[in-house]
Order: structure tokens, then sequence, then C-alpha cells
């Protein structure tokens, strides 16, 4: 779609076509619609984090509790959205060994302990030796940073999947 055609769209249309954006948070796209026109791509991904950066704290964990779980029980059941399908096997989540299985749900699950919601990373940005060490590594932080560093890696989640939607135009 160019960004004329999104400007077009009507609320359910806008909601149809951005509504998984934000992984399983529709509110994302229904809360930015009404700042439409939008002057280009980029206008329409800043309304996107300005929304989720002006959630309140329960806020945001909220958006971080609606991502599943990389190789997860959704993951390993065939049960994620398209879009996380995708992002999770570019990153070769899907070919994972016994070893990296089993460190990655660990992990994952220690990292849900302490902080209450899941780890969230752009799968997109990095392949699986990176998901294993930067978990390793945000799982010593506080649950105010982390909640901080999953919102920004949803927006990179967010741009990734915008940008397969909306063909930026060439600059005229
Ligand atoms: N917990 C997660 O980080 N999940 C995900 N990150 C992505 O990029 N796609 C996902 O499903």
């Amino acid at each position: 779609l160019t960004i004329a055609e999104v400007n077009k769209l009507d609320s359910e249309e806008f909601l149809e076509v951005f509504g998984n954006v934000v992984e399983n948070c529709k509110l994302a796209a229904a809360a930015v619609w009404s700042h439409r026109p939008f002057r280009g791509v980029d206008h329409l991904n800043q309304t996107i984090a300005e929304f989720l950066d002006a959630l309140p704290q329960k806020g945001k964990e909220g958006v971080l509790r609606c991502h599943p779980d990389l190789a997860g029980r959704l993951a390993q059941a065939g049960q994620l959205t398209a879009e996380s399908t995708q992002e999770q096997r570019s990153a070769g989540l899907d070919s994972l060994s016994q070893d990296e299985l089993s460190t990655l749900t660990h992990l994952n699950q220690q990292y849900k302990v302490k902080f209450g919601f899941p780890f969230v990373i752009c799968a997109r940005l990095n392949k699986k030796d990176a998901i294993l060490s930067g978990l390793t590594e945000r799982v010593k932080h506080s649950a105010e940073e982390e909640t901080l560093a999953g919102v920004e890696e949803v927006k990179k989640i967010c741009r990734l999947r915008v940008a397969d939607i909306v063909t930026s135009e060439a600059k005229l």
C-alpha cells in the first residue's frame, strides 16, 4: 500500500491491515488511526511509538505479555501468528538443537518468573545466538529497564511489519 492508500482506509480497513503490527495488540492500530493523514511511513511508525511510550507502566507490561515466547509453547504447537512464525523462523528458532531449546526455555522461564512478562526481542534483527546472549544479559536488569527495553524491541518489530505493508515512496 502506498501511504496515500493508507490514508484512505476507514478505521475498520485500517485495523484489518495494521491490526497486528504490534503483536496481538489491535489497540495500537486503533489508537493511531485518528492521526491520519500520515505524512509517510516514518510518521506512521512515530505515532505508534508515541502511543507505546505514553502507556503507563502496566500498559507497557501488558503489551509485552501479548508476545509469544521465542520457540515457546505456541511456536512448538505451530500456533503463532503468521508474522511471528516468519520472524522466529528467520532467527533460526525453528531449528534449535535440543540443548539450545532447553537453554532458551529455561532462560525464558527464569525471565518471566522475575519480571512477570516475557523476554521480547526483534527476531528479524537477531539470530539465535544474539537472542540467547541478549536474554542472558537482560535477565540481570531491573523491571523498569526491561519494560523499556522490551518496548524498544516491540517498536523494531513493528517498524519491520509496517515496512512489509507500506511501500515507502521513492523520495521525489
Ligand atoms: N518474545 C518475542 O520476542 N517474540 C517475538 N519477537 C519477534 O520478533 N517475533 C516474535 O514472535
